[in-house]
């Protein structure tokens, strides 16, 4: 077994077929961290949850050895030790499945030549009304996954839903501009299929050649796509031999192309894109250096109670910004004003607090708001307690002694997860909360610290503030990343073949 350093095998259920050397990766690369204490990884298809197909349990199962003279944390991503230690239950990590997903780094690159390889990707990008991209951010975020396969020799089919067409194809719906764009990014010839399945998709896959791509159209031109289809997940699995997914913004949907098409392939890994946000998101969030600060900000608290009550397990303190403080201001009996307030959340309000306190978790609320006499960029402004915001005047941001605050609280975290802005950061007016945030965030970043951008309107503000390459992760997805958080299985994930450490 100790001689087994640093190989990894790949087999068929109870038949080893192959071993050779991990393959090199961008970021991911399983291999790097290596040390000595001779571990086993066993990686192996996952028992289904989370799609409506039936065939599951007639899926052909992977399993994948790794050996690996490995000091366990340097080895894995922090979620691969999810499941580890913790739970009290006496059984050794030897039993324990953990919720990393096999990657494309964790098989030898020449497991790619040659094999017609689906990678559904988010390439949903804003365009205008010229079908010009007005930000690439996911197409260049999907790169590397692409990159990584095409030089393996694998004939690529990419596959991605754009927008949300109502009934059949609409030009501006067409993933065609992507294609350039895609096209420029990767350097090389990206072939564009003018559907997704049927007799002339599968010629154009039948003439491929290894280290060639060619682009689907919009998967969301047939309705069968969000269905999870089962005729439809076959027809698009038609010729392909591995699914990768590489889609976190849409992990979250357990649609054809993201779930139901791993019923037909024989094989189906994370694409680094896709393993990087579950390391982020899940794996430094359940691991955490400490202290981890969470900071939650938006409009609505309904909209992130979840999410702030699995933070409460997690974090050590709980910053709160935005439109949600004002509903505990009111539960707390302050004067909001005509600030937003749900008021059937009063009493969840009061929970959360009550929550935090069992917990022994700091939640902490502005002192003090930027008021507006108005919703409106030009309204006119003043800084109010928190307990007193004068009748008629809304809080829009939170105001300068927050800011000291927040920073105070800030200081020394070595994990900050930041999801929803600190006011309406869209008028520059009430933009400072926000970005002193993000600037607070990024210089903690420069000290060594996991700082993670997770989705949404955050992600919008940080890049606002030209700060988001001085975050360690700004998330690709919005809707994905909040379930995530919220401790919820996304179905494109789960569907992903397993690591299970057995010794
Ligand atoms: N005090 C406030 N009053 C009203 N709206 C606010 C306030 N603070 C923030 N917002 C709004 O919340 C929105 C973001 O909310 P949300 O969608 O919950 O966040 P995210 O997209 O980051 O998850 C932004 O458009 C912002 O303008
Ligand atoms: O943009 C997306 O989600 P997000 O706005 O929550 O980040 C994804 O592409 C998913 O799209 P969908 O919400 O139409 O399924």
């Amino acid at each position: 077994m100790a001689s087994a350093v640093q190989a990894i095998a790949v087999a068929s259920v109870g038949s080893i077929i192959s071993a050779s050397r991990v393959a090199a990766a961008p970021e991911l690369n399983v291999q790097s961290g290596l040390r000595t204490n001779g571990v086993r990884f066993s990686l192996r298809a996952v028992p289904f949850f989370g799609s409506t197909s039936s065939s599951r349990s007639a899926r052909k199962q992977n399993l994948y050895t790794v050996y690996a003279e490995a000091q366990k944390t340097e080895t894995l991503s922090p979620t691969a030790l999810q499941g580890e230690g913790g739970k009290g239950d006496g059984e050794s990590p030897a039993s324990k499945a953990s919720d990393r997903k096999v990657s494309i780094a964790d098989v030898p690159k020449s497991e790619f030549e040659g094999k017609t390889v689906f990678i559904r990707a988010d390439l949903n990008v804003p365009l205008n009304k010229e079908r010009e991209i007005t930000d690439d951010t996911r197409i260049r975020a999907s790169v590397p996954t692409i990159e990584y396969l095409l030089a393996a020799g694998a004939k690529v089919v990419l596959a991605s839903h754009l927008g949300r067409p109502k009934s059949g194809p609409e030009e501006k719906f067409s993933l065609k501009p992507v294609s350039v764009r895609l096209a420029d990014l990767l350097k090389k010839e990206v072939k564009f299929a003018p559907d997704c399945i049927g007799p002339e998709v599968e010629a154009l896959i039948g003439g491929l050649k290894n280290g060639e791509i060619l682009l689907l159209e919009n998967v969301r031109f047939y309705k069968e796509e969000e269905k999870n289809d089962l005729e439809f997940s076959k027809k698009l699995a038609k010729n392909i031999d591995y699914f990768v997914n590489d889609a976190f913004g849409t992990a979250h949907r357990a649609h054809s192309s993201t779930a139901g098409i791993a019923d037909f392939v024989t094989k189906r890994f994370a694409g680094f894109l896709l393993q990087k946000e579950l390391d982020y998101l899940a794996g430094a969030v359940q691991k955490p250096a400490r202290p981890f600060v969470a900071i939650v900000g938006g409009s609505k608290v309904s909209s992130k109670i979840t999410v702030i009550e699995s933070l409460l397990d997690k974090s050590d303190k709980v910053i709160l910004g935005g439109g949600m403080v004002f509903t505990f201001f009111k539960s707390q009996g302050y004067s909001v004003g005509s600030s937003l307030v749900e008021d059937d959340k009063l009493d969840l309000a009061v929970r959360l607090s009550a929550l935090a306190k069992e917990k022994g978790v700091e939640l902490i609320l502005p002192e003090d708001i930027l008021a507006a006499d108005k919703f409106d960029p030009e309204a006119n402004t003043q800084v109010s307690a928190n307990t007193s915001i004068p009748d008629g005047w809304m809080g829009l941001d939170i105001g300068p002694k927050a800011i000291e605050q927040f920073k105070k609280a800030l200081e020394g975290a070595k994990t900050v997860l930041w999801n929803g802005p600190m006011g309406v950061f869209e008028f520059e007016k009430f933009a400072a909360g926000t970005f002193a945030v993000a600037e607070e965030i990024a210089k903690l970043t420069g000290e060594g610290a996991i700082t993670i951008i997770g989705g949404g309107d955050s992600v919008a503000a940080v890049e606002k503030a030209g700060l988001a390459d001085k975050m360690s992760h700004v998330s690709t997805g919005g809707g994905a990343s909040l379930e995530l958080l919220e401790g919820k299985v996304l179905p494109g994930v789960a569907v992903l073949d397993d690591v299970e450490i057995v010794a």
